[in-house]
């Protein structure tokens, strides 16, 4: 159906599209179905089913009516005509790039991607043939420099993890649209399509790793692409049936469609927090940087203005001291928890040379603009004030 977001506000489509609450057993709350297989009235209706030309479920490998629900819930909130959801962030970039490449293409992708995206591009489609090339898209030119009749995927993340480097979606995806097949896919799980939406932008997909802000309460392992819906049946027929099997659980679709309930007021929240810290972070005497959308000191920080609602809950910064005063402060830490992740209700801090982004070498990091030294926050919904406490505490050890 044609995304709603013309007519009714972000939070009312978050928590009402899609579903009828008067409808089958009037359940306010959308009905997990626990069922790998679905019956058929006749075999007839089961190859009618099974060649596409009845509607109905045949298997929950390929759908599942509350899995189903999220999909048009999740297409809706990105603006785009279709979703899948897949069984983890990795699932759903596995699952559209294992559908739209095959041996001798190429995949352009920014200098900076999370730790295994990049692992899956550089040690795992590479093996099969496919050529991958890493620009700093920070820069439009250096992508319009490397593409070729060779690139069908142009991929990043913005803001990237970990080091926050921002790519501008309408520039970068003007340049790749010059080139016939070449699509262009954007990971959005930093900044959900609460605070943007690149289909809108001109990217041809999304990626979200479910597993953060989606989901909301670090409660599961969930993953979504959203794209045109020709596509999207393509990946759900081949990417997941019968190429990775990265199906969702019914059961963690359903917490999913509860996260998204309160997506708007959560991100709020953590974009107020992540101000306040990025904010007291910059000014601190032992913080040498502070990487914040939202700080005016940030490089790309009129482009922040013009692409994101807000500037996102995340922030990257380096101490002074380097690496082992980066240890000292995170293991100073009474409130912000030690952990990988991010997007939870809980902050967190991690160290991502040594844990989300170990999948590079350290060559290759400092080659992809990942510091030995950097220290990641995903700030939560705490009280500001206990977690600037905390953070000023832990910056005295
Ligand atoms: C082992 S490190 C923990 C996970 C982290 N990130 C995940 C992630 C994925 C992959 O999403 P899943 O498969 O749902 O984890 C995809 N895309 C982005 C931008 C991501 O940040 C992390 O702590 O940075």
């Amino acid at each position: 159906s044609k995304p709603t977001h013309e007519t009714l506000g972000f939070s009312t489509r978050a928590i009402h599209h899609a579903y009828d609450a008067y409808a089958g057993t009037g359940d306010l709350n959308p009905p997990v179905h626990m069922s790998s297989t679905y019956t058929f009235p006749t075999v007839e209706d089961g190859m009618k089913r099974f060649a596409g030309e009845q509607q109905g479920f045949v298997y929950s490998r390929v759908g599942n009516p509350t899995t189903v629900l999220l999909e048009q819930r999740l297409a809706d909130l990105e603006g785009g005509e279709a979703a899948l959801v897949t069984a983890s962030g990795m699932g759903a970039t596995a699952a559209l790039l294992w559908t739209l490449l095959k041996p001798g293409d190429e995949i352009i992708a920014d200098k900076t991607l999370y730790g295994c995206t990049y692992a899956f591009f550089n040690h795992g489609l590479a093996k099969f043939g496919v050529t991958i090339t890493h620009v700093d898209m920070a820069d439009p030119a250096n992508l319009a420099a490397a593409i070729s009749a060779k690139t069908r995927i142009v991929f990043f993340e913005s803001p990237a993890n970990p080091n926050m480097r921002l790519v501008d979606i309408p520039a970068v995806a003007a340049i790749a649209h010059q080139h016939d097949n070449c699509k262009v896919v954007v990971d959005n799980t930093y900044c959900t399509p609460y605070l943007q939406r690149p289909l809108e932008l001109g990217a041809d997909y999304v990626v979200h790793s479910a597993t953060k802000y989606l989901g909301g309460h670090g409660d599961l392992i969930a993953g979504a692409i959203v794209g045109d819906a020709e596509t999207l049946t393509q990946v759900r027929f081949y990417g997941i049936k019968d190429m990775t099997g990265a199906v969702m659980s019914s059961q963690d679709a359903f917490l999913v469609l509860r996260g998204l309930k309160t997506l708007a007021l959560r991100m709020d929240r953590h974009c107020q927090n992540a101000q306040a810290i990025a904010a007291f972070l910059a000014n601190h005497p032992a913080v040498a940087v502070c990487h914040y959308p939202g700080l005016e000191s940030f490089p790309q920080y009129a482009l922040a203005q013009r692409q994101m609602a807000q500037p996102g809950g995340m922030i990257a910064f380096e101490l002074k001291g380097g690496f082992e005063a980066g240890c000292r402060f995170m293991n100073a830490l009474k409130l912000i928890t030690r952990a990988v992740s991010l997007g939870d209700a809980e902050s967190l801090a991690q160290h991502p040379a040594s844990m989300t982004h170990s999948t590079y070498t350290p060559e290759e990091r400092a080659e992809h603009m990942i510091s030995e030294g950097l220290v990641r926050i995903s700030a939560g919904l705490e009280d500001i004030a206990d977690l600037l406490r905390d953070v000023e505490q832990a910056l005295c050890h």
